[in-house]
Protein backbone atom coordinates (compact mmCIF):
# COMPACT_ATOMS: atom_id res chain seq x y z
CA UNK A 1 0.00 0.00 0.00
CA UNK A 2 0.91 3.78 -0.70
CA UNK A 3 0.22 6.51 1.47
CA UNK A 4 0.82 10.39 1.22
CA UNK A 5 1.22 11.83 3.95
CA UNK A 6 1.26 15.75 5.06
CA UNK A 7 2.38 17.26 8.36
CA UNK A 8 3.44 20.80 9.80
CA UNK A 9 6.56 22.23 8.43
CA UNK A 10 7.92 24.97 10.28
CA UNK A 11 8.95 28.21 8.38
CA UNK A 12 12.71 26.84 7.67
CA UNK A 13 14.58 28.90 5.45
CA UNK A 14 16.73 27.94 2.71
CA UNK A 15 18.22 29.33 -0.56
CA UNK A 16 15.22 28.36 -2.70
CA UNK A 17 12.54 29.51 -0.10
CA UNK A 18 10.46 28.75 2.75
CA UNK A 19 9.29 25.35 4.23
CA UNK A 20 5.87 25.81 5.55
CA UNK A 21 3.05 25.10 6.09
CA UNK A 22 3.30 21.30 4.88
CA UNK A 23 6.29 18.61 4.38
CA UNK A 24 5.26 15.27 2.20
CA UNK A 25 6.31 11.70 2.10
CA UNK A 26 4.72 8.77 1.15
CA UNK A 27 4.57 5.89 3.57
CA UNK A 28 5.10 2.14 1.51
CA UNK A 29 3.95 -0.94 3.20
CA UNK A 30 4.83 -3.96 2.14
CA UNK A 31 2.19 -6.64 2.63
CA UNK A 32 3.26 -10.02 2.10
CA UNK A 33 0.01 -11.50 2.95
CA UNK A 34 1.38 -14.01 6.35
CA UNK A 35 1.13 -11.07 8.65
CA UNK A 36 4.87 -9.98 7.70
CA UNK A 37 4.38 -6.31 6.19
CA UNK A 38 7.98 -4.20 5.47
CA UNK A 39 7.60 -0.40 5.60
CA UNK A 40 9.48 2.29 3.65
CA UNK A 41 9.39 5.75 3.34
CA UNK A 42 9.98 8.49 0.65
CA UNK A 43 9.82 12.17 -1.25
CA UNK A 44 6.08 13.16 -1.29
CA UNK A 45 5.35 15.60 -4.37
CA UNK A 46 2.86 14.45 -6.80
CA UNK A 47 4.86 13.37 -9.69
CA UNK A 48 7.08 10.74 -7.62
CA UNK A 49 3.63 9.47 -5.13
CA UNK A 50 2.58 8.74 -9.01
CA UNK A 51 5.77 6.99 -9.99
CA UNK A 52 5.82 5.07 -6.53
CA UNK A 53 2.16 4.13 -7.20
CA UNK A 54 3.12 2.79 -10.14
CA UNK A 55 5.87 0.73 -8.84
CA UNK A 56 3.54 -0.43 -6.25
CA UNK A 57 1.44 -2.26 -9.17
CA UNK A 58 4.05 -3.70 -11.21
CA UNK A 59 5.61 -5.26 -7.74
CA UNK A 60 2.43 -7.80 -6.55
CA UNK A 61 3.37 -11.24 -7.07
CA UNK A 62 7.01 -10.16 -6.49
CA UNK A 63 9.44 -12.20 -3.88
CA UNK A 64 11.08 -9.55 -1.41
CA UNK A 65 14.02 -11.61 -0.87
CA UNK A 66 15.18 -11.35 -4.94
CA UNK A 67 15.55 -7.44 -4.78
CA UNK A 68 17.18 -7.92 -8.30
CA UNK A 69 13.78 -8.77 -9.53
CA UNK A 70 12.13 -6.35 -7.19
CA UNK A 71 14.12 -3.24 -9.00
CA UNK A 72 13.47 -5.15 -12.73
CA UNK A 73 9.66 -4.35 -11.24
CA UNK A 74 9.98 -1.14 -10.52
CA UNK A 75 12.59 0.02 -13.22
CA UNK A 76 9.24 0.11 -15.93
CA UNK A 77 10.08 2.81 -18.26
CA UNK A 78 11.67 5.60 -15.82
CA UNK A 79 14.11 7.72 -18.08
CA UNK A 80 17.32 9.63 -16.13
CA UNK A 81 15.94 13.06 -15.66
CA UNK A 82 17.82 15.88 -16.86
CA UNK A 83 19.02 17.09 -14.22
CA UNK A 84 21.39 13.75 -13.39
CA UNK A 85 19.23 12.35 -11.25
CA UNK A 86 18.14 8.44 -11.39
CA UNK A 87 14.18 8.56 -10.80
CA UNK A 88 14.82 4.36 -10.39
CA UNK A 89 17.22 5.01 -7.81
CA UNK A 90 14.76 7.19 -6.09
CA UNK A 91 11.48 4.69 -6.54
CA UNK A 92 13.41 1.71 -5.89
CA UNK A 93 14.65 2.96 -2.80
CA UNK A 94 11.55 2.46 -0.18
CA UNK A 95 10.61 -0.61 -2.27
CA UNK A 96 14.09 -1.96 -1.34
CA UNK A 97 14.22 -0.84 2.52
CA UNK A 98 10.68 -2.41 2.67
CA UNK A 99 11.71 -5.83 1.10
CA UNK A 100 14.80 -5.43 3.83
CA UNK A 101 12.11 -5.07 6.63
CA UNK A 102 10.85 -7.94 5.55
CA UNK A 103 13.73 -9.98 5.01
CA UNK A 104 15.08 -9.06 8.07
CA UNK A 105 11.49 -9.43 10.33
CA UNK A 106 11.31 -13.14 8.46
CA UNK A 107 14.85 -14.02 10.07
CA UNK A 108 13.94 -12.47 13.14
CA UNK A 109 17.17 -9.98 12.60
CA UNK A 110 17.62 -6.35 12.56
CA UNK A 111 17.79 -4.75 9.32
CA UNK A 112 21.84 -4.17 9.98
CA UNK A 113 22.64 -8.12 10.59
CA UNK A 114 21.47 -7.58 6.87
CA UNK A 115 24.05 -4.78 6.17
CA UNK A 116 27.03 -6.88 7.09
CA UNK A 117 26.20 -6.21 11.57
CA UNK A 118 26.57 -3.10 13.52
CA UNK A 119 29.90 -1.47 13.90
CA UNK A 120 28.34 0.73 16.24
CA UNK A 121 25.45 0.60 18.95
CA UNK A 122 24.62 4.64 18.38
CA UNK A 123 24.51 6.80 15.44
CA UNK A 124 25.19 10.37 15.98
CA UNK A 125 23.10 12.75 14.60
CA UNK A 126 24.03 16.42 14.24
CA UNK A 127 21.81 19.99 15.46
CA UNK A 128 20.48 20.92 11.95
CA UNK A 129 19.98 25.06 12.06
CA UNK A 130 17.70 26.79 10.17
CA UNK A 131 17.26 30.25 10.02
CA UNK A 132 13.32 30.81 10.39
CA UNK A 133 10.77 33.00 10.43
CA UNK A 134 8.66 32.76 13.76
CA UNK A 135 5.42 30.41 13.56
CA UNK A 136 1.72 31.87 13.31
CA UNK A 137 0.33 32.58 16.23
CA UNK A 138 -0.57 29.47 18.07
CA UNK A 139 1.50 27.56 15.74
CA UNK A 140 4.97 27.63 17.91
CA UNK A 141 4.10 24.96 20.20
CA UNK A 142 8.17 24.13 20.41
CA UNK A 143 8.48 26.98 21.13
CA UNK A 144 11.78 27.59 18.26
CA UNK A 145 10.44 30.91 17.73
CA UNK A 146 12.51 33.09 15.03
CA UNK A 147 16.18 32.53 14.25
CA UNK A 148 17.06 35.45 11.56
CA UNK A 149 20.43 36.96 13.29
CA UNK A 150 23.76 35.04 15.05
CA UNK A 151 21.73 35.46 18.74
CA UNK A 152 18.60 33.61 17.26
CA UNK A 153 20.64 30.79 15.82
CA UNK A 154 22.46 30.50 19.00
CA UNK A 155 19.47 30.55 20.94
CA UNK A 156 17.99 27.42 18.61
CA UNK A 157 21.25 25.64 18.78
CA UNK A 158 21.14 25.80 22.57
CA UNK A 159 17.91 24.41 22.83
CA UNK A 160 18.55 21.33 20.23
CA UNK A 161 21.74 20.74 22.22
CA UNK A 162 20.03 20.99 25.32
CA UNK A 163 17.04 18.60 23.94
CA UNK A 164 18.71 16.47 22.03
CA UNK A 165 22.50 16.81 23.80
CA UNK A 166 23.95 16.77 20.12
CA UNK A 167 27.85 16.79 19.36
CA UNK A 168 27.88 18.81 16.34
CA UNK A 169 25.96 21.72 14.29
CA UNK A 170 24.61 21.88 10.91
CA UNK A 171 23.84 25.55 9.67
CA UNK A 172 21.59 25.97 6.98
CA UNK A 173 22.99 28.77 4.67
CA UNK A 174 22.79 30.76 1.50
CA UNK A 175 20.18 32.71 2.95
CA UNK A 176 21.27 36.09 3.78
CA UNK A 177 24.45 37.84 2.50
CA UNK A 178 27.80 35.46 3.39
CA UNK A 179 29.36 38.58 5.56
CA UNK A 180 26.54 37.63 8.26
CA UNK A 181 26.20 33.57 7.54
CA UNK A 182 29.82 34.00 8.47
CA UNK A 183 29.10 36.14 11.21
CA UNK A 184 26.57 32.95 12.63
CA UNK A 185 29.43 30.48 12.09
CA UNK A 186 31.63 32.98 14.60
CA UNK A 187 28.63 33.10 17.00
CA UNK A 188 28.58 29.73 17.32
CA UNK A 189 31.67 28.41 17.53
CA UNK A 190 32.15 31.47 20.47
CA UNK A 191 28.97 29.93 22.32
CA UNK A 192 30.33 26.13 21.32
CA UNK A 193 33.52 25.97 21.47
CA UNK A 194 34.14 22.01 21.07
CA UNK A 195 30.82 21.71 18.74
CA UNK A 196 32.21 20.52 15.23
CA UNK A 197 30.56 23.10 13.06
CA UNK A 198 29.12 22.94 9.26
CA UNK A 199 27.33 25.66 6.68
CA UNK A 200 25.98 24.93 3.65
CA UNK A 201 24.65 27.57 1.40
CA UNK A 202 23.08 24.49 -0.97
CA UNK A 203 25.10 25.97 -4.08
CA UNK A 204 23.89 29.35 -3.83
CA UNK A 205 27.23 30.97 -3.67
CA UNK A 206 29.75 31.73 -7.05
CA UNK A 207 33.16 29.99 -6.76
CA UNK A 208 34.92 33.86 -5.70
CA UNK A 209 32.47 33.62 -2.70
CA UNK A 210 32.75 30.47 -1.70
CA UNK A 211 36.78 30.92 -0.82
CA UNK A 212 36.22 33.99 0.85
CA UNK A 213 33.60 32.36 3.24
CA UNK A 214 35.85 29.33 2.98
CA UNK A 215 38.90 31.59 4.19
CA UNK A 216 36.55 33.27 6.64
CA UNK A 217 35.54 29.98 8.40
CA UNK A 218 38.71 28.53 8.11
CA UNK A 219 39.65 27.44 11.71
CA UNK A 220 36.04 26.91 12.33
CA UNK A 221 34.24 24.69 9.86
CA UNK A 222 34.92 20.55 10.11
CA UNK A 223 33.31 20.87 6.68
CA UNK A 224 31.66 23.08 4.01
CA UNK A 225 28.53 21.71 1.89
CA UNK A 226 28.10 22.54 -1.34
CA UNK A 227 29.29 26.20 -1.34
CA UNK A 228 28.89 25.97 -5.31
CA UNK A 229 27.34 24.24 -8.30
CA UNK A 230 29.01 21.75 -10.00
CA UNK A 231 32.49 19.59 -9.58
CA UNK A 232 34.54 21.60 -11.43
CA UNK A 233 33.02 25.04 -9.21
CA UNK A 234 33.47 22.79 -6.17
CA UNK A 235 36.97 21.38 -7.15
CA UNK A 236 37.92 24.96 -7.65
CA UNK A 237 36.78 26.30 -4.52
CA UNK A 238 38.39 22.97 -2.97
CA UNK A 239 41.49 24.05 -4.06
CA UNK A 240 41.67 27.06 -2.52
CA UNK A 241 39.69 25.75 1.02
CA UNK A 242 41.75 24.19 4.49
CA UNK A 243 38.63 22.43 5.01
CA UNK A 244 37.05 19.27 3.59
CA UNK A 245 34.09 20.18 1.05
CA UNK A 246 30.94 18.17 1.62
CA UNK A 247 28.18 17.30 -1.13
CA UNK A 248 24.70 15.79 -1.47
CA UNK A 249 24.28 18.07 -4.84
CA UNK A 250 27.11 17.69 -6.87
CA UNK A 251 28.25 14.43 -6.36
CA UNK A 252 24.36 11.94 -6.77
CA UNK A 253 24.73 8.89 -8.58
CA UNK A 254 27.96 6.64 -9.32
CA UNK A 255 28.45 8.40 -12.67
CA UNK A 256 29.43 11.40 -10.17
CA UNK A 257 32.10 10.00 -8.08
CA UNK A 258 35.44 9.45 -10.90
CA UNK A 259 34.75 12.85 -11.74
CA UNK A 260 34.48 14.84 -8.56
CA UNK A 261 36.97 12.40 -6.34
CA UNK A 262 39.63 12.50 -9.30
CA UNK A 263 39.12 16.51 -9.55
CA UNK A 264 39.55 16.78 -6.05
CA UNK A 265 36.57 18.60 -5.79
CA UNK A 266 34.97 16.39 -2.24
CA UNK A 267 36.24 15.58 1.00
CA UNK A 268 33.03 14.05 2.13
CA UNK A 269 30.22 12.43 0.09
CA UNK A 270 26.59 13.05 2.34
CA UNK A 271 24.50 9.42 1.51
CA UNK A 272 21.08 9.70 1.29
CA UNK A 273 19.28 6.19 0.76
CA UNK A 274 16.14 7.69 -0.74
CA UNK A 275 17.67 8.89 -3.78
CA UNK A 276 21.22 6.65 -4.25
CA UNK A 277 18.42 3.57 -4.48
CA UNK A 278 18.52 2.37 -0.96
CA UNK A 279 20.38 1.17 1.86
CA UNK A 280 22.64 -1.03 -0.33
CA UNK A 281 23.50 0.89 -2.63
CA UNK A 282 24.43 3.70 0.24
CA UNK A 283 27.08 1.12 1.86
CA UNK A 284 28.19 0.69 -1.91
CA UNK A 285 29.02 4.07 -2.04
CA UNK A 286 30.25 4.42 1.25
CA UNK A 287 32.98 1.41 0.49
CA UNK A 288 33.98 3.68 -2.84
CA UNK A 289 34.54 6.36 -0.51
CA UNK A 290 36.66 4.89 1.66
CA UNK A 291 38.91 3.42 -1.44
CA UNK A 292 39.74 6.96 -2.48
CA UNK A 293 39.80 8.52 0.88
CA UNK A 294 36.72 10.32 1.02
CA UNK A 295 34.87 10.68 4.17
CA UNK A 296 30.87 9.97 4.58
CA UNK A 297 28.13 11.35 6.10
CA UNK A 298 23.90 11.22 5.99
CA UNK A 299 21.91 14.03 4.02
CA UNK A 300 18.13 14.43 4.97
CA UNK A 301 15.10 16.17 3.77
CA UNK A 302 12.42 16.54 6.27
CA UNK A 303 11.16 13.08 6.95
CA UNK A 304 9.43 10.74 9.43
CA UNK A 305 10.14 7.83 12.21
CA UNK A 306 10.56 5.44 9.25
CA UNK A 307 13.14 7.26 7.21
CA UNK A 308 15.20 7.77 10.80
CA UNK A 309 14.97 3.76 11.43
CA UNK A 310 16.41 3.09 7.98
CA UNK A 311 19.15 5.67 8.79
CA UNK A 312 20.09 4.28 11.90
CA UNK A 313 20.29 1.06 10.77
CA UNK A 314 22.34 2.08 7.63
CA UNK A 315 24.73 4.41 10.02
CA UNK A 316 24.76 1.11 12.59
CA UNK A 317 26.47 -0.92 9.48
CA UNK A 318 28.36 1.54 8.18
CA UNK A 319 32.34 2.00 9.65
CA UNK A 320 32.58 4.82 6.58
CA UNK A 321 30.30 6.90 8.90
CA UNK A 322 32.48 9.24 10.57
CA UNK A 323 30.52 12.34 10.89
CA UNK A 324 27.03 12.96 12.41
CA UNK A 325 24.02 12.50 10.03
CA UNK A 326 21.86 15.20 9.49
CA UNK A 327 18.06 14.85 10.36
CA UNK A 328 15.11 17.32 10.40
CA UNK A 329 13.37 15.10 12.90
CA UNK A 330 13.53 17.56 16.00
CA UNK A 331 11.58 20.05 13.38
CA UNK A 332 8.65 17.60 12.92
CA UNK A 333 7.67 18.70 16.96
CA UNK A 334 7.25 14.80 17.34
CA UNK A 335 4.71 14.11 14.64
CA UNK A 336 4.95 10.73 13.31
CA UNK A 337 3.54 7.63 11.62
CA UNK A 338 5.28 5.03 14.15
CA UNK A 339 4.15 4.08 16.94
CA UNK A 340 7.34 4.42 19.44
CA UNK A 341 9.78 7.01 16.76
CA UNK A 342 13.51 6.33 17.85
CA UNK A 343 14.60 9.28 20.10
CA UNK A 344 17.73 11.35 19.63
CA UNK A 345 19.56 11.43 23.40
CA UNK A 346 23.02 12.28 23.92
CA UNK A 347 23.53 13.35 19.88
CA UNK A 348 22.52 9.92 19.00
CA UNK A 349 20.22 7.17 18.19
CA UNK A 350 20.47 3.78 19.74
CA UNK A 351 19.80 1.66 16.92
CA UNK A 352 17.18 -1.29 17.73
CA UNK A 353 18.52 -5.02 17.63
CA UNK A 354 14.78 -5.70 17.55
CA UNK A 355 13.48 -8.35 14.04
CA UNK A 356 13.42 -5.58 11.26
CA UNK A 357 13.70 -1.88 11.37
CA UNK A 358 12.53 -1.33 14.68
CA UNK A 359 9.39 0.27 14.07
CA UNK A 360 5.80 -0.43 13.79
CA UNK A 361 3.15 1.48 12.05
CA UNK A 362 0.93 3.89 13.81
CA UNK A 363 -2.49 3.44 11.50
CA UNK A 364 -4.37 5.87 13.75
CA UNK A 365 -1.26 8.42 13.50
CA UNK A 366 -1.30 7.44 9.12
CA UNK A 367 -4.80 7.92 9.03
CA UNK A 368 -4.29 11.45 10.44
CA UNK A 369 -1.69 12.50 8.04
CA UNK A 370 -2.96 11.09 5.08
CA UNK A 371 -6.33 13.40 5.99
CA UNK A 372 -3.97 16.34 6.36
CA UNK A 373 -2.50 15.45 2.74
CA UNK A 374 -6.03 15.64 1.49
CA UNK A 375 -6.30 18.71 2.80
CA UNK A 376 -3.26 20.25 2.09
CA UNK A 377 -3.90 21.62 -1.81
CA UNK A 378 -3.12 20.55 -4.79
CA UNK A 379 -0.66 23.46 -5.08
CA UNK A 380 1.60 21.91 -1.96
CA UNK A 381 1.28 18.52 -3.37
CA UNK A 382 2.17 19.55 -6.99
CA UNK A 383 5.27 21.21 -5.73
CA UNK A 384 8.34 19.00 -6.28
CA UNK A 385 10.32 21.27 -3.68
CA UNK A 386 7.86 21.36 -1.15
CA UNK A 387 9.25 25.48 -0.82
CA UNK A 388 7.08 29.09 -0.95
CA UNK A 389 9.32 31.51 -2.79
CA UNK A 390 10.61 34.19 -0.66
CA UNK A 391 10.40 38.18 -1.20
CA UNK A 392 14.20 39.09 -2.45
CA UNK A 393 14.01 42.01 -0.35
CA UNK A 394 13.71 40.02 2.42
CA UNK A 395 17.07 38.22 1.82
CA UNK A 396 18.73 41.70 2.32
CA UNK A 397 18.19 42.57 5.99
CA UNK A 398 21.42 41.38 6.68
CA UNK A 399 25.02 42.94 5.70
CA UNK A 400 26.67 42.90 2.54
CA UNK A 401 30.16 40.84 2.16
O1 LIG B 1 21.70 19.98 1.51
C1 LIG B 1 20.88 19.68 2.38
O2 LIG B 1 21.22 19.32 3.48
C2 LIG B 1 19.49 19.80 2.02
O3 LIG B 1 19.22 20.28 0.97
C3 LIG B 1 18.49 19.29 2.97
C4 LIG B 1 17.18 19.99 2.99
O4 LIG B 1 16.43 19.90 1.84
C5 LIG B 1 17.26 21.40 3.45
O5 LIG B 1 17.86 22.22 2.52
C6 LIG B 1 15.93 21.91 3.83
O6 LIG B 1 15.17 21.12 4.39
O7 LIG B 1 15.66 23.07 3.62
Amino acid sequence: MVTPVAFPDPPLLNSAGVHEPWALRTIVELDCGDGLVGLGETFGDAPHLDRVRRAAAALVGTDPFDLAAVRRAVAGDHTPRADGQDPVARVFAPFEVACLDVQARAAGQPVHALLGGKVRDRVAFCAYLFYKWAAHPGGDPDGFGAALDPDGLVAQARLLVDRHGFGSIKLKGGVFEPAAEVEAIQALRAAFPDHPLRLDPNCAWTTGTSAKVAAATAELLEYLEDPTPGIEGMAEVARAARMPLATNMCVVRTGHLRPAFTQGAVGVVLADHHYWGGLRACADLAAVCRAWGVGVSMHSNSHLGISLAAMAQLGAALPELTYAADTHTPWQDGVDVVTEPLSIVDGAVTVPDTPGLGVTLDRDRLGRLHEQYERCGIRVRDDTAYMRTVDPSFRKLRPRW
